[in-house]
């Protein structure tokens, strides 16, 4: 890690086109700093200078995570706003960090590294800049954090059902770190309800680092934030329940594991004993869930986002020249406390959000504001491989395939998948639930609707 000293005098920041933080050194040069890229400002004991952690990020590769830089010296506690035009007028705005109070809470505070996440950086990442961080912003307790390393992929769930689940039972409060991608959070959420809770529990609250390949839940509470990989959710105290849903499953449905070579039973529901699985992103039927299944494979994951489009391009065109396949279930969608159903019996894209972007330049459901708890439909039929790919490619345009006349888009309270032995190929009756998949029986089937229950809470930036 390269950390930079600067002593510092009075800073000034200049809001006009962009917010920036300008610091005047003492040396007489300037250093501005996108206010984007500020982690946090950590004043002294004496409160007469700072820490300023910031990020930079390498401008040849964008999906590079950042470098963590720290700045410290004499600073004044108040920052003035200059608007452009030919009258600029001066406000005060104090800077101030949270962090002191922090790291005099009673939260206990564990890091989960995914090593097995997205393009495998969540160590390094951790190392080079979380560490640096987290020693700023916390210098009395980070010393005490408990990290955790993933060494296969039950490490969260066995942590979460002998470690988090207990304390959070008994009402401590803990703090996880999570460097990982979605898969991560679902395995925190499975754990966590995989037994009911008592009336103690306290919901722990997660800062998510985005450290896998879609990071859809990061990139649908973050789209347009700061620009600091998560690092800014370190500092801050705010925090949100985390909207989640349920997917219920016919007795035969089973989790596909490495790589579909085998399978596994699912948890149970505690009261009605069906198959269960919790997610807080999407659960979908069809082509998402099918490209999902085919590119989790060692040899996809390397292409990182690329495997999705690579394992799109082969459901649409399959090699034998005939068109896509048409998915074949009666649908029922649930408003309020009514179940209705579609009147198409063939589909191929059917997929319920609880976010608004699945990657971060693709909006699934541009309606859905972060941690809003709205479920959305997206629904369009068969159809061949160019329309398919024309309507995806609407997506990464801000979300504009739900103002098409092909694509069904609606809130929705649930959706009810019902197979009725329409579907002989059980590839074609696979369910992705936040990446994972589920393969239900021939005569099965598969409900997803809003889970009431506060599981987690997620740590928000402080703009
Ligand atoms: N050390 C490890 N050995 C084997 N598997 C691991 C290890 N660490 C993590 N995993 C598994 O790797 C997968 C990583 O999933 P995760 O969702 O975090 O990343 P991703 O799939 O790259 O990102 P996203 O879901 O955001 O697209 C999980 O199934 C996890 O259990």
């Amino acid at each position: 890690m390269e950390t930079v000293t600067t002593k510092l005098v009075p800073i000034t920041s200049d809001l006009a086109a962009k917010e920036q933080i300008r610091f005047k050194r003492d040396d007489g040069d300037e250093q501005t700093i996108d206010h984007q890229d500020v982690v946090g400002v950590v004043p002294t004991s004496d409160m007469l200078s700072a820490h300023v952690v910031y990020v930079e990020h390498d401008e040849k590769d964008t999906a590079a995570p950042p470098q963590i830089r720290i700045t410290s010296g004499i600073t004044s506690r108040t920052t003035s706003r200059t608007t452009s035009g030919t009258t600029s007028r001066t406000t005060s705005r104090t800077i101030h960090g949270d962090a002191p109070s922090l790291d005099t809470s009673d939260t206990e505070t564990h890091i989960i590294l995914s090593s097995g996440s997205g393009s495998n950086l969540a160590i390094n990442f951790f190392e080079d800049a979380v560490k640096p961080a987290l020693a700023v912003l916390f210098p009395k307790s980070h010393k005490g954090f408990h990290i955790h390393q993933t060494q296969s992929t039950e490490t969260i769930l066995n942590l979460t059902n002998s470690v988090f689940f207990p304390k959070a039972d008994k009402g401590s409060l803990l703090r996880i770190i999570l460097l990982s991608g979605d898969g991560g959070i679902i395995d925190l959420i499975n754990g966590l309800l995989a037994k009911p809770a008592s009336s103690d529990y306290k919901a722990p609250q997660v800062v998510l680092l985005p450290l896998g390949t879609a990071n859809a839940l990061y990139h649908s509470i973050n789209a347009g934030k700061d620009n600091t990989w998560g690092l800014r959710a370190l500092a801050s105290n705010a925090h949100k329940p985390l909207p989640v849903f349920a997917a219920t499953f016919s007795e035969g449905a089973r989790l596909l594991v490495d790589e579909a070579r085998r399978e596994e039973e699912l948890p149970k529901d505690h009261k009605s004993q069906y198959p269960i699985l919790h997610g807080a992103v999407v659960g979908s039927w069809g082509m998402h869930a099918s490209l999902v299944a085919d590119s989790d494979t060692v040899e996809y994951r390397k292409f990182g986002l690329e495997r999705f489009k690579m394992a799109a391009k082969e459901a649409l065109y399959p090699a034998s020249g005939s068109p896509p396949h048409a998915y074949k279930a009666k649908i029922s969608i649930l408003k309020g406390d009514t179940w209705a159903p579609l009147e198409e019996e063939e589909h191929m894209y059917v997929l319920a959000s609880m976010v608004s972007n699945i990657e971060k330049t693709f909006t699934i459901s541009p309606s859905s504001k972060p941690l809003d708890a709205n479920l959305h439909l997206v629904r369009f039929g068969p159809t061949s491989g160019d329309e398919a790919m024309r309507i995806m490619g609407l997506a990464y345009q801000g979300g504009k395939h739900v103002d098409d006349p092909a694509v069904l888009y609606e809130s929705i309270d649930g959706v009810k998948i019902e197979f009725q032995a329409k579907e002989e190929d059980p590839r074609w009756r696979r369910i992705c639930i936040d990446g994972k998949i589920v393969r239900v029986e021939k005569d099965g089937w598969v409900e997803i609707r809003k889970e009431e229950r506060r599981v987690l809470d997620v740590v928000v930036a402080q703009v």
